[in-house]
């Protein structure tokens, strides 16, 4: 076997130069990041960036082609029962669709797992006690999804890898999930989280790593991720031709009046727009697209809200 187990101080998952090749592609080229314990981390980035690849290395499901990985502090590709039963794993694709019960899976599950959590509490937790008894092939694609999130945690998991996990969810499932996460992160539970909802890795995440290519292109906290100047609030408005104008501006307020002013009243359809982790997102891979594809000099990491007229006030 391998090393030692963490201790409270050891990063959960710590990931250095990891890389996986394919043949010719390198999937993921050299990416690195810890995860600490009790942080909710979030990997974002476009389809077949390298998320999923990540992800499963980390689970043991794929081996990797270089680097050094450790996970709850054992690596991997050694990883016995022991540490898988110390995991909770929610894969991108739906595995279930059996014939068993969502109760009756739920108790076989549990079965592997030294301390699992309470089956009813769990199907509660996951808003499926309507549907406990009835078999898992009879449930809707969201429900079934559920059962893959109720299963991913039935074992209290200390580290829990959430591959997409609200896809097919309908909105009020989505905030019942992430009301279950902010529990599960209460309790001390680490988390791995990739979802192309942007607006969930805002709600649910302490930081976020941007992957695109193959490589890690941003890192750091929610609220800081892509720097200053991607959060400048953008003001737009009509100017008295009717004609769309948008300016950024650090002090929106002094911006409003100055136009009110100038227009000599209130402009039409005004507002005030400060830029989401969505928008930093889209100008960071963007700004990665047109670097990657030789436009290093048209890219920057300007938000989307941005548009070509704007100006900076
Ligand atoms: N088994 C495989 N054999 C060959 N290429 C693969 C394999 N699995 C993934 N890839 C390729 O590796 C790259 C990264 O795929 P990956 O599934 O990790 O992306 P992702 O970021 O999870 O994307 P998505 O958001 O679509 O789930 C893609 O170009 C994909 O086509």
């Amino acid at each position: 076997m391998t090393t030692r187990n963490a201790t409270p101080n050891d990063p959960v998952v710590r990931v250095r130069g990891l890389e996986k090749r394919y043949g010719d592609l390198a999937a993921v080229d050299g990416v690195s990041f810890d995860i600490e314990r009790g942080e909710t981390f979030a990997l974002l980035g476009p389809n077949g960036a390298g998320k999923s690849t990540t992800i499963e290395i980390l689970e043991g499901y794929r081996t990797r082609s270089g680097g050094d990985v450790s996970v709850l502090g054992i690596d991997p590709t050694r990883g016995g029962l022991d540490w898988k039963s110390r995991l909770g794993i929610v894969l991108q694709s739906t595995g279930e669709t059996g014939n068993a019960t969502v109760v009756e899976q739920l108790r076989h599950f549990a079965g592997f797992y030294p301390n699992p959590r309470s089956v009813d509490e769990v199907i509660a937790a996951v808003g499926l006690q309507a549907k406990a008894k009835t078999r898992i092939s009879k449930l809707s694609g969201g429900q079934r999804r559920r059962v893959d999130v109720a299963l991913g945690i039935i074992g209290r998991p200390e580290l829990l890898f959430l591959d997409e996990p609200t896809t097919g969810f309908d909105p009020e499932s989505r905030r019942d999930f992430w009301t279950l996460i902010r529990q599960l992160k209460a309790e001390g539970t680490s988390i791995l989280l990739t979802t192309h909802y942007l607006d969930e890795a805002a709600q649910l995440s302490d930081r976020a790593g941007v992957i695109a290519g193959g490589t890690l292109i941003e890192i750091g906290a929610i609220d800081e991720i892509g720097g200053a100047d991607a959060r400048v609030p953008v003001v737009r408005w009509r100017d008295a031709s009717g004609a769309p104008r948008s300016v950024q501006s650090e002090h929106p307020a002094a911006t409003v009046a100055a136009i009110t002013a100038e227009l000599g009243g209130e402009p039409r359809e005004l507002e005030v727009i400060r830029p989401s982790l969505e928008d930093i997102y889209l100008g960071l891979v963007k700004a990665h697209d047109a670097a990657s594809t030789g436009g290093a000099a048209a890219a920057s990491a300007t938000p989307s809200t941005a548009t070509s007229q704007e100006v900076r006030s």
